[in-house]
């Protein structure tokens, strides 16, 4: 799948910015600091993609500090990495993960919707479906390692992937938490939520907007397993290697197959989506909330 018009107008515009980027131009693998290893490291501002092509496997570390928000420059910049794996067929699988301290993803970036304008908000849920879409019908083998906490936008991200594995630390939460503030979530992201945990589960922790903490998140299925937070990497890695025994056509045709209806419901919609998303997060109210809320975010540490 290619990136759709929006997001590619801001990847080119990011590549052509090329002086941003701390790697090689992207498509460019370099070897690896020190180098001769085979391995090919490569970075943009906000991704880190550590590439194991023997084992087929590249892990993505999400490094936008200080929370991984999903700003339009780091989705655009985790679009171009993911899209270069996939084209790269000595990838079968990626491992993504966190490269920030405590947070997986605080979700979306709150900035980005305040006191902007309606082009803007436009361009933006684009990107935020481009994202879900681009992961949710990835070929590729995806495995969550989730090292921090997960709400709303972060919760996302890992819902797209087959596998979830948490890190036992009762401060990281996962969960949809978006009644809580007030905002219902897309349709597709319940569909989503639905596919994974079942719909009474749904209804509870989407009507709630419920965080879970690792036992519960295992009890409720929103996550594959827990582990101990220093076996989270071997972990993510193991049960990588176990679905990379599986004949990759076959495998990929039936998450295709499984995924198709879900994905279909926004692609026939996604206009409507986002004016929908435009006209709800435009109004004075909403506005002031996110305002509000974010104040609060910043005034946390005083
Ligand atoms: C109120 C929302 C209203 C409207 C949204 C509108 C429409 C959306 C409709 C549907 C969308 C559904 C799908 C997704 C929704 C979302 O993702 S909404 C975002 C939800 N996310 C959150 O509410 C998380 C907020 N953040 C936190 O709770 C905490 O930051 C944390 C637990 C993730 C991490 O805690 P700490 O490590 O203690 O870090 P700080 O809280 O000190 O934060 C550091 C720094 O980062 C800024 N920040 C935090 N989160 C965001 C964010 N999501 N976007 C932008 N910036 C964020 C925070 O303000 C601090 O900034 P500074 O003070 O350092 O400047």
């Amino acid at each position: 799948m290619a990136l759709a018009g929006g997001v590619r107008v801001r990847a080119r515009a990011l590549l052509r910015a090329g002086a941003q980027f701390r790697g090689p131009v992207l498509g460019r693998p370099e070897p690896a600091a020190g180098g001769g290893d085979g391995t090919r490291r490569f970075a943009n501002l906000r991704v880190l993609v550590e590439p194991d092509p023997a084992a087929g496997v590249a892990v993505m570390k999400l490094k936008s500090p200080p929370v991984n928000s999903l700003s339009l420059e780091f989705m655009t910049e985790f679009l171009i990495s993911l899209e270069k794996l996939e084209n790269d067929k000595a990838f079968r699988g990626v491992v993504i993960t966190s490269d920030c301290p405590g947070v997986f993803s605080a979700g979306l970036d709150l900035t980005e919707l305040c006191g902007q304008n309606p082009a803007h908000y436009a361009e933006y849920w684009k990107a935020v479906q481009e994202l879900w879409l681009r992961l949710f019908l990835s070929n590729m083998v995806l495995v969550a390692a989730i090292n921090g906490v997960c709400p709303a936008g972060g919760c996302l991200m890992a819902l797209t992937c087959d596998v979830r594995v948490l890190a036992d630390n009762p401060k990281f939460v996962i969960g949809l938490k978006e009644t809580q503030l007030g905002i219902v979530v897309p349709f597709w992201l319940k569909d989503n939520l639905v596919n994974t945990i079942g719909h009474r589960a749904s209804e509870h922790a989407l009507q709630l907007g419920l965080l879970f903490p690792p036992a519960e998140a295992l009890q409720v299925g929103i996550v594959d397993q827990v582990v101990p937070e220093d076996q989270l990497q071997s972990t993510a890695l193991s049960v990588m290697a176990r679905w990379m025994a599986i004949p990759d056509h076959a495998r990929h045709l039936t998450k295709a197959m499984m995924r198709k209806a879900t994905a279909d419901s926004l692609i026939k919609h996604r206009d409507a989506d986002i004016q929908n998303f435009v006209n709800f997060i435009s109004r004075d109210s909403i506005q002031k909330t996110l305002q509000v809320y974010l104040q609060k975010l910043k005034q946390k540490k005083g």
